[in-house]
C-alpha cells in the first residue's frame, strides 16, 4: 500500500491549511456585510437630513473618512492603499443610494 511521503504529505497539508483559511475568510466577510448593513441604515439616515444633491454627494466628508480609515489601515500596519480603494467603491455605491433616499424624501 502506498503511504504519502514528503512532497506529497506537504501538498495535501497545504491543500488542507488552504481549506481552512477560505473557512475563516468566510466568517470574516459575513461580519464584514454585517457592518456593511449597519453603514447602509446610518447613510440612508443621512440621505433624508440633506438639503440638496451636493450635500448628499459631500465631497469633502468622502476626503475625511478616506484620511480616517488610511491612518486607521497604517495604525493596523496593513496596506492603506487596500482600505483606500475598497472605500472609495463602497462609497460610490453608497452615495447612489443616498441619492434615490433623499429624492425619495424630497
Ligand atoms: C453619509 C454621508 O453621505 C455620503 C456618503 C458617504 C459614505 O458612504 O460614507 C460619505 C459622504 C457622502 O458622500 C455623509 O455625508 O456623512
Amino acid at each position: 500500500m502506498a503511504t504519502i511521503q514528503g512532497n506529497d504529505r506537504d501538498a495535501q497539508a497545504d491543500k488542507e491549511q488552504l481549506a481552512a483559511v477560505r473557512v475563516a475568510v468566510d466568517e470574516v466577510d459575513e461580519q464584514i456585510v454585517t457592518l456593511i448593513a449597519r453603514r447602509e441604515r446610518l447613510i440612508k439616515i443621512a440621505g433624508t437630513l440633506k438639503g440638496d444633491d451636493a450635500e448628499v454627494r459631500a465631497p469633502d466628508r468622502v476626503e475625511k473618512i478616506i484620511e480616517h480609515v488610511r491612518s486607521a489601515a497604517v495604525a493596523k500596519d496593513i496596506d492603506p492603499d487596500i482600505v483606500e480603494s475598497t472605500y472609495r467603491a463602497m462609497i460610490s455605491g453608497f452615495i447612489e443610494l443616498e441619492m434615490r433616499v433623499h429624492k425619495d424624501n424630497s
